[in-house]
């Protein structure tokens, strides 16, 4: 509008040099004029349309930028985030895979690398390097009683002992489970490995504080040295692991330096394992039987059930042979469970033909019986043979009996509430603690055959026998005597009112078909 009346308000010198004359001319330039306001005034609006749009456009385009800045700013918030979150998370994963989540130590993984870096200064300086393998004992034990969690805290505990034990230089991994490994960098000689093993022992087994809980748990050790028993990670672990073993088989709680012999023990235990696991899948596990003896008149009251093993062209195999190694490995529970239930399966059939057949009596050894499905076992094969359970008798030694008190206690019972017997085997060489006699639900003492073996030899084992038979007697026991394999063994048994007996003397262990004929013949057993 403005420019509107600027242009009316001008004055009339720009109407050019003609000046108009007639009425009609004043009329044409009054609308030339008018036309030329017009036009004007259309060129105005049109630019001050275009200005407003162009404003508009530039606000819009402001407004635009403006949004995108938002985002841009937004996205490169969010992709610096990202990158942090995945920064963090790729830190994370490295450090998961290379540590152990539940102490924080050093993994397998871990241990390879330092291991081998270890390894490479060792041998430009001529230094050697030293790998313990440590397993506790019995952890097994306090997991199982007392619960994962409390399992869970006692490693940790462990792994801290450990750690607080050693140089800083050193590194304490752990392998999983109760497996730790102590990679000692830099040592000079083997006995200083050998010293920190045997303080490594000594401190792993003071007690533990865990909640309310004053844990008492020891440990076995193998230790391996660089270059001696080996140049590569892999043979090092091994050889300390198979060292570790061998503490475990002297006893636990000690140490055990590697050594080549070592291997050739731990290669022959593994073909047993590969035995006994052939003879499980496809057979080969045979039942001797041996007599159980009345001392008074020479019945045959019952058998011991013994394991044998027999491989196509080859020698039986005895449990002296491959009982322990079935033990460490796991393996003796299928085995305990096949010896169970064809001793019943035996037991009942030889009943059912009407034989005088008394009581089978079955080996059980401590890995099994504090297995969680020994008692189900025992209940299920009793069902499934129809054996009545009081013609059964499970031989326990007294170390298993020791090992876990309640549980144990608690299996004992129920076994005794469903008529099974119980008997100690080879008492006398166990634990010397006798309160598990009153305590226990014990049927039957097994005199161990190595008093019996010695009663002539006049160094006390008669004394001996005659107090067991007597604290038996007393305590309304079965005493029987085992390992019987001379008349004046068996003489002096009777002079002291033992009731039941079983040794070479009568018979040996034999297949079924020998014991069914041996069942109905009477042995002498005449008295003096
Ligand atoms: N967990 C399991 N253990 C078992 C099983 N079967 C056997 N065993 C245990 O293996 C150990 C050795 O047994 P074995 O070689 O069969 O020897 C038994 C008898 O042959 C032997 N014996 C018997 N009488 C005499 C004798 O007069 N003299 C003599 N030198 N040896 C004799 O004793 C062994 C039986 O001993 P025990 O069990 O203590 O009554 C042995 O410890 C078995 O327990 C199995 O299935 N599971």
């Amino acid at each position: 509008m403005m420019y509107r009346t600027a242009f009316l308000e001008q004055k009339d010198d720009n109407l050019g040099p003609e000046r108009p004359q007639t009425p009609e001319q004043i009329q044409r330039m009054l609308e030339q004029r008018e036309a030329a306001v017009a036009a004007r005034e259309q060129a105005v609006l049109a630019r001050e349309d275009a200005l407003h749009a162009e404003a508009e456009l530039a606000a819009q385009a402001a407004a635009q930028l403006r949004e995108a800045n938002e985002r841009l700013v937004v996205a490169t918030v969010h992709a610096q985030t990202m990158t942090e979150t995945a920064e963090g998370a790729t830190a994370q994963m490295s450090y998961m895979a290379k540590h152990d989540i539940l102490t924080g130590l050093p993994n397998r993984s871990l241990l390879t690398d330092r291991l081998e870096q270890s390894i490479a200064l060792a041998l430009r300086h001529e230094q050697k390097v030293a790998l313990v393998y440590l397993d506790l004992d019995n952890f097994k034990h306090i997991n199982d009683s007392l619960g994962h969690a409390v399992g869970d805290e006692l490693l940790q505990a462990v792994a801290k002992r450990l750690n607080d034990s050693v140089r800083q230089s050193d590194s304490v991994c752990r392998l999983g489970g109760d497996e730790f490994v102590l990679l000692l960098a830099e040592i000079d000689t083997a006995e200083d490995a050998a010293r920190t093993a045997a303080m490594l022992v000594e401190a792993a087994s003071q007690p533990y504080l865990v909640g309310d809980h004053r844990l008492h748990v020891s440990a076995s050790i193998g230790l391996s040295i660089y270059p001696d028993d080996g140049s590569d990670v892999e043979t090092l672990l091994r050889n300390a692991d198979t060292a570790m073993y061998q503490a475990k088989k002297n006893g636990r709680n000690n140490y055990q330096v590697f050594s080549r012999d070592m291997n050739v023990r731990a290669v022959a235990r593994q073909t047993i394992e590969v035995v006994l696991h052939h003879a499980l899948d496809h057979g080969g596990f045979v039942l001797h039987y041996q007599p159980k003896v009345n001392l008074d008149t020479g019945a045959i009251i019952g058998a011991e059930a013994l394991l044998r093993l027999q491989r196509p062209e080859q020698p039986l195999m005895y449990p002296a042979h491959f009982v322990g190694v079935a033990e460490e490995c796991g393996l003796i529970v299928p085995m305990g469970k096949w010896v169970l239930r064809e001793a019943c399966n035996q037991a009942a059939a030889w009943r059912r033909a009407g034989l005088p057949f008394g009581q089978m009596a079955v080996n059980v050894s401590a890995v099994e019986l504090h297995g969680k499905d020994f008692l189900s076992g025992v209940r299920a094969v009793l069902e499934e043979t129809g054996l009545d359970p009081c013609a059964l008798e499970l031989e326990l030694t007294e170390s298993g009996l020791m090992q876990d008190n309640e549980p144990t206690m608690t299996t004992l019972r129920a076994l005794k509430d469903l008529g099974v017997r119980i008997a100690i085997d080879d008492f006398g060489t166990g634990y010397s603690s006798l309160s598990y006699l009153r305590r226990f639900p014990i049927d039957t003492l097994k005199v161990d055959q190595s008093f019996v073996r010695d009663i002539q030899s006049g160094n006390g084992e008669a004394k001996l026998v005659s107090a067991i038979i007597a604290m038996g007697r007393s305590l309304d026991l079965r005493v029987i005597a085992e390992g019987i394999e001379t008349r004046e063994q068996l003489v002096f048994l009777q002079s002291q009112n033992c009731a039941e007996g079983q040794g070479f003397y009568f018979s040996r262990p034999v297949v079924a078909e020998l014991y069914a004929v041996a069942m109905q013949t009477p042995l002498g057993v005449t008295r003096q």
